[in-house]
């Protein structure tokens, strides 16, 4: 497929004053792609997405998003949904004046009692944003970038502060607009999220990509892991192991079932109970650590 990608960055970068925070980056996200930025505290993500949403401008560079400069804001706003870390509501408009005032700076048309519904906020309607908790003006962000039912959704850190049941709902109507096509990009610090929903990853520290790709791309260059623990051992391990320093083994491998077979075997045919037993493939967390132990 051919199709002109709905982000497109091509050797961005971007100073402020002496400090060079995004280096030569580049990427692109499809159409219908879940791409998740991911990083280090101050690696460069929000500064990058600046860019993108046409809040900021480069250094040097190309941006096109949606076919677009960022900074033409009519052809590019009414597509976009975005939903900022920390919001800019007025304290005294109530949620629904919030809304519609985000649909008319946005241009977009939609209605508002249908994305207060999805957001479980119909009955805080006519509640100030000021009295809101602290989970109510997360939902709110979220309500005002779905809005129109953009092309492409920014979301940035989206689920900070929401409780599971506004996590699943907020999942749910992000998973809806995919199914109608729409882009996605988040940033987020809790990376099981990524993991679990990203199509690819670009992982960025001190202003340039570690890694890009999908999540088995990022976790495949990290062994996965096998722990246990042993009352008495009765017979040299088939596998090679380190004693942890609680007493429990770790092994380390790129065959994770082949060696948790051997490993079972093994115990069974020595009639030993492997306590504790858990077994797992790289998570995200790992490569994060090997990247800020680099
Ligand atoms: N307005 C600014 N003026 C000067 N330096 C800035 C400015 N905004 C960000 N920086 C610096 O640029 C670097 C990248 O910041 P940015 O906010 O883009 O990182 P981030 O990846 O979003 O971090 P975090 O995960 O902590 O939110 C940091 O070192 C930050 O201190």
């Amino acid at each position: 497929m051919n199709e002109t990608p709905v982000i497109d960055v091509e050797r961005l970068n971007l100073h402020y004053g002496d400090f060079h925070a995004v280096k030569d980056l580049s990427f692109q996200v499809r159409r219908g792609e879940l791409y998740a930025l991911l990083g280090t505290n101050g690696a460069g993500k929000t500064s990058t997405l600046e860019v993108v949403e046409g809040h900021r401008a480069a250094t040097s560079g190309t941006v096109r998003v949606l076919g677009h400069s960022p900074r033409d804001r009519r052809a590019v706003r009414p597509r976009m949904g975005i939903m900022l870390q920390e919001s800019g509501f007025s304290p005294d408009l109530t949620v629904r004046e919030s809304v519609r005032l985000i649909g008319r700076l946005t241009g977009r048309v939609d209605e508002v009692d249908r994305v207060l519904g999805v957001v479980d906020l119909t009955r805080r309607a006519g509640t100030r944003v000021s009295q809101l908790s602290g989970g109510e003006k997360r939902r709110l962000d979220f309500a005002t970038a779905v809005y129109g039912t953009p092309d492409l959704l920014f979301l940035d850190e989206p689920t900070t502060g929401l409780d599971i049941q506004s996590r699943d709902a907020l999942w749910q109507a992000v998973d809806r607009l995919r199914e109608d096509g729409a882009t996605v990009v988040l940033t987020t610090h809790y990376l099981e999220e990524a993991q679990q929903r990203a199509d690819r990853i670009g992982l960025m520290h001190r202003g340039a990509f570690h890694q890009e790709g999908t999540v088995f791309e990022l976790t495949r260059t990290l062994p996965a892991t096998i722990r246990f623990a042993l009352p008495v051992l009765a017979a040299a391990l088939p596998l090679p192991a380190t004693r942890e320093g609680d007493g429990t083994f770790l092994v380390q491998t790129f065959q994770l079932q082949k060696d948790l077979h051997t490993l079972l075997g093994w115990a069974h045919d020595n009639g030993l109970e492997l306590r504790e037993l858990q077994a797992g493939p790289t998570r995200l967390d790992d490569v994060f650590r090997a990247l800020t132990d680099a």
